[in-house]
């Protein structure tokens, strides 16, 4: 039986056993303490909800993973350990606040919940709907620089590696939501909206698999971006402890390290080879790398013309596979392309050339082929320019 949606949301298909739990705006989740209320997003392996939790009278985001994937423990136990610290500590206050788990049973299987603090939109998203998908003021730009830098910092001091860290996992934090009533909250994220679903010859939808509609994902009409609150890194599904790595990474393509592109294990120098890509896209407002109709050959291919590093030997078998030609560098170099790419005369430019040049210094050592060469985050915290940026937060 197919259904169809008009809404351009997640995939129906993956409303089956294994995949995703079917709900419904008001329904009540874990004996009732929480009721949702409106849908914030959805991944690959999850739909996440803002629910009112009536115990503390507070609003909270509730991930519910697909029933195949059993990783949200994995993701609760690493976001307890991070985030346990009193929230004064600088690095924890970056960092997605989580308050517990639960299971939920459903006609798809078994769905593990995490329950964290109900983040507002990402940076992405007020890129593309607040700027015109320009580029953020720099005062904010150089806040977040320097947030993440710590956070990332506090996480491999704890041996923590995230994973999957771009500018889609940054999320602007929101106000204190605590005491408002389900209207006011409702005004805050925006009204659900709801596109029924129904079988592909019209008829109403009879599967109990399947919800009788789907939501769009919260808009924050009303979001402030001032006063600026500062942002938190989120999505923990990729992270993992340094001694228990996966054998690889679902980090999207644009921004994966070589070395996961070269099938090695992962370490915590792969979030630095992130770091580097996601200060170019803040800075610019554009990503380092082609993210549409990528392949690993054109982007390593790109990785080799930016860095102008060779590739570290024990890759080069497994290159001259993959590439077609000589991986000769004709593109220009990282530095000329970030200052043609910040200076192009059509976006704001409210950094300086020298703040320019000392970006570009930066994550040209962040982005090293050879992931032992990358500058590590307390040596960025050693920099007297990175410590003369203050990062803002609540
Ligand atoms: N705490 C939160 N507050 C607000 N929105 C959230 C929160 N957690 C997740 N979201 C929203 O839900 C979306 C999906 O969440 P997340 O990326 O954690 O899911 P995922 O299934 O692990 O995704 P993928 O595996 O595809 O990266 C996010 O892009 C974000 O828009």
């Amino acid at each position: 039986m197919t259904y169809v949606c008009d809404l351009d949301v997640e995939p129906l298909h993956r409303y089956a056993p294994g995949g995703y739990h079917p709900v419904q705006l008001e329904d009540h989740l874990k004996n009732s303490r929480y009721t949702v209320l409106q849908k914030l997003g959805w991944g690959g392996h999850s739909t996440v909800w803002a629910a009112k939790d009536e115990i503390n009278k507070s609003y909270v985001a509730i991930k519910i993973v697909t029933s195949e994937s059993h990783e949200s423990t994995r993701e609760f136990e690493i976001l307890q350990a991070l985030t346990s610290t009193p929230s004064g500590v600088v690095g924890s206050r970056h960092l997605m606040q989580t308050f517990g788990h639960f299971t939920l049973e459903g006609p798809n299987g078994t769905h593990e919940c995490v329950v964290s603090e109900c983040l507002g939109p990402s940076v992405a998203d007020i890129v593309e709907n607040r700027f015109d998908g320009q580029r953020l003021p720099g005062r904010l730009t150089k806040s977040i620089m320097k947030g993440v830098v710590e956070s990332l910092d506090y996480m491999h001091n704890r041996k923590v590696v995230h994973g999957d860290l771009h500018i889609r996992n940054l999320a602007f934090t929101l106000p204190s939501m605590t005491g408002l009533s389900e209207a006011e909250f409702l005004s805050y994220v925006g009204q659900p909206e709801i596109g029924p679903v129904k079988q592909a010859n019209g008829k109403e939808c009879s599967s109990t698999s399947i919800p009788t509609y789907l939501v769009a994902p919260a808009s924050f009409p009303n979001f402030p971006l001032f006063p600026f609150r500062g942002v938190k890194i989120g999505d923990f599904g990729e992270s993992f402890i340094t001694t228990e790595p996966p054998s690889t990474l679902r980090t999207p393509l644009c921004v994966r390290p070589p070395e996961i592109i070269f099938g090695e294990t992962p370490t915590h120098l792969v979030d630095l080879w992130s770091l580097g890509c996601l200060i170019f896209e803040l800075v610019v407002g554009q990503p380092l790398f082609d993210s549409i109709l990528t392949t690993p050959r054109i982007l390593v291919k790109q990785m080799l013309e930016t860095t102008r590093d060779e590739l570290p030997v024990r890759w080069q078998n497994s290159w001259q596979s993959i590439s077609e030609d000589s991986a000769e560098s004709n593109g220009p170099a990282l530095q000329e392309w970030l200052d043609e790419m910040y200076f192009d005369g059509e976006r704001r430019e409210d950094l300086s050339k020298s703040e320019i040049r000392i970006i570009g210094d930066l994550i040209g050592k962040l982005l090293r082929l050879e992931p032992t060469r990358r500058m590590t985050t307390a040596e960025l915290l050693r920099d007297p320019w990175i410590q003369g940026l203050a990062a803002e937060s609540t």
